[in-house]
């Protein structure tokens, strides 16, 4: 299954290699240390609640530091027509992440009005959420396989917790996927031999504090990714 990559987006990733996205920048420095790194995507959080919130202005001044080949990921949780408008008119971005409780046909919608592809964040703690993922690979351009948050959590993700990843090993979705949710410098190249996945995603395990990005841990990941 060939990894999406946005029209008018640089490099793709070189045959066989692990794709890597790194989410919730809020520096420059941040973009400098992924960049420097070899990621394929950025994310920017669009969440008041998430230690790595940023606000439109923000997205922009980072996102325009982005070096052409890396894909400018915005994270919107249940995002109002409104607020998409907002974003997508200010920042340059080549494909929107919806990690809220957007139903199929939101992301249909959202599809449509903004000509962005589309990655659908999904979470799992079961067998019994396995359907989502067929239903989601339906309309959106990528899945996002995240851990499905505790109860009462504040975020729906970004909370550094894994689920059984036996649980989508080896699967096929009929659109290209990411796996997410608790990777680290330390379990990433694990994660990748067990589930067979293509693309990894993390947030808070290359940071040092909440929100605070550590740009040898970035590193790390990256290669362990890839090794
Ligand atoms: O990172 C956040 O703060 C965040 C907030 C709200 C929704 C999603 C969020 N992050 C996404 O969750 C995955 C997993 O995070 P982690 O690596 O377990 O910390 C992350 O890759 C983001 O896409």
């Amino acid at each position: 299954m060939p990894v999406l990559f946005a029209p008018g987006v640089g490099t793709a990733p070189r045959l066989g290699e692990t794709s890597v996205k790194i989410c919730g920048l809020t520096t420059i420095a941040d973009v400098h240390a992924v960049a420097a790194a070899d990621a394929n995507y950025v994310g920017f959080v669009f969440f008041k609640k998430s230690p790595r919130n940023v606000s439109v202005a923000q997205a922009r001044d980072l996102a325009i530091e982005v070096p052409m080949g890396i894909a400018k990921v915005a994270l919107v949780v249940n995002a109002t027509d409104e607020f998409l408008d907002e974003i997508t008119a200010a920042v340059p971005l080549d494909i929107l992440q919806l990690h809220g409780k957007e139903t199929p046909e939101r992301v249909s919608e959202i599809k449509a009005r903004y000509g962005l592809p589309v990655m659908k964040a999904v979470g799992v703690a079961d067998e019994s959420d396995l359907p989502a993922l067929d239903a989601y690979s339906a309309v959106a351009d990528q899945l996002l396989i995240d851990a499905k948050p505790p109860k009462n959590a504040d975020l729906p993700g970004g909370n550094g917790l894994s689920f059984d990843w036996r649980l989508i090993a080896g699967r096929e979705f009929g659109v290209p996927w990411m796996l997410a949710g608790g990777l680290t410098p330390e379990n990433v190249a694990e994660a990748v031999r067990m589930t067979g996945t293509q693309q990894v995603d993390v947030s808070s395990g290359v940071e040092s504090a909440p929100g605070v990005k550590d740009p040898a841990r970035i590193r790390r990941f990256v290669k362990g990714a890839r090794s």
